[in-house]
């Protein structure tokens, strides 16, 4: 079980601190796949880079990870080294792009390895299990990244980011760049390395909320810095409960997941600066319900089990 606690971390600017996360908590169970969803610039990749390096100008400010009992050591760099790639793994937005391209796919498995002290023909065995769990045949490993199509370079990062079964693993925006059968073909192998519990649970971040509909147990929904809202899959899409959430799934582009004759709205207006965000409730200026209480902010609260709301007027259920 993985238990995020308080989290904050800040980028410095010259104009002060962005707060990009502020008091981040939810729990991820183990075989979990834990979605997150949001606007852009509401923190997302900022929670899954935090768990693995802070580089500048990033600063970890409050709050506490815990995998299985045990503090993650994220303020701390070099203690991280020990538990990344090999307790939790993250694959970067853009990872599939940033393949070294004057290496073929062999080499760069073995670099990879390499750093982390460990001989290629330990893991030769797993890593052709792997490519084929993937529909990969060995012959990628000769190949040069640009010699692979999107989907091929997704699923490459997949089975090397899980070489090491770690016990986490982060997915960045993965299927972003992909065309939609692709998008579903790699987002179901990532559900596959979880059922054949190759990786313990997953947190799988995307703006588009429709490709959670196929893989998550689970969703958090981030708005500026914060979480608005945690259910269980089905209930974040069909029954939202925050004014935010229910926004966001009004606004989905694809309207596969709900056969709605509703017309598809953008939600009007912008997300807070975080630097100096509203005080109180940071969806305020946008909430179409919004009333004189928001102005105080509204916790996190459990209104039944596994379901949590940040809003004054989400009354129990
Ligand atoms: N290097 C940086 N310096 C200052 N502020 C930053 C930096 N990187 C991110 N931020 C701010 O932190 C906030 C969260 O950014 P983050 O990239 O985590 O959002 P996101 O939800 O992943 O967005 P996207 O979907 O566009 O990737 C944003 O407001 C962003 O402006």
């Amino acid at each position: 079980m993985i238990q995020i606690e308080k989290l904050k971390i800040y980028y410095r600017t010259l104009h002060g601190d962005a707060k990009a996360l502020d008091d981040v908590s939810f729990t991820i169970n183990d075989k979990e796949i834990v979605g997150i969803a949001g606007e852009s610039g509401c923190g997302k990749s900022t929670l899954g880079n935090s768990l693995i390096l802070l580089k500048p100008p990033m600063k970890y400010v409050g709050g506490e990870v815990k995998i299985n009992g045990d503090r993650l050591p994220i303020d701390n760099t070099k203690e991280m080294r020990k538990y990344r790639y090999k307790t939790v793994s993250l694959i970067p937005q853009y990872a599939m792009d940033a393949l070294n391209p004057t290496r073929k796919i062999g080499g760069i498995i073995k670099d990879l390895i390499g750093q982390h002290r460990i001989k290629y023909e330990e893991i030769e065995g797993r890593l052709y299990e792997r490519l084929n769990m993937v529909k990969l045949s060995k012959e990628v490993l000769n190949m040069y990244p640009f010699e692979l199509s999107g989907g091929m370079k997704q699923r490459v990062v997949l089975v090397i980011s899980t070489l090491l079964n770690p016990d986490l693993l982060i997915a960045d925006e993965v299927t972003s760049a992909l065309d939609v059968s692709s998008q579903k073909a790699v987002s179901l192998m990532f559900k596959d390395f979880r059922d054949k519990g190759i990786v313990n649970s997953i947190i799988f971040i995307t703006h588009d909320i429709a490709v959670l509909y196929q893989i998550a147990d689970k969703i958090v929904i981030m708005y500026a810095g914060k979480v608005a809202e945690i259910g269980n899959t089905e209930e974040i899409i069909m029954e939202p409960l925050h004014p935010y959430t229910k926004s966001l799934i009004k606004s989905l582009p694809n309207a596969g997941i709900r056969h709605t004759k509703e017309k598809l709205e953008g939600i009007p207006g912008h997300p807070p600066n975080l630097i100096n965000p509203p005080e109180g409730c940071r969806f305020k200026d946008r909430c179409p319900i919004a009333d004189e209480s928001c102005v105080e902010e509204p916790p996190l609260q459990e209104i039944k089990e596994g379901r949590f709301v940040a809003c004054w007027k989400v009354k129990d259920l």
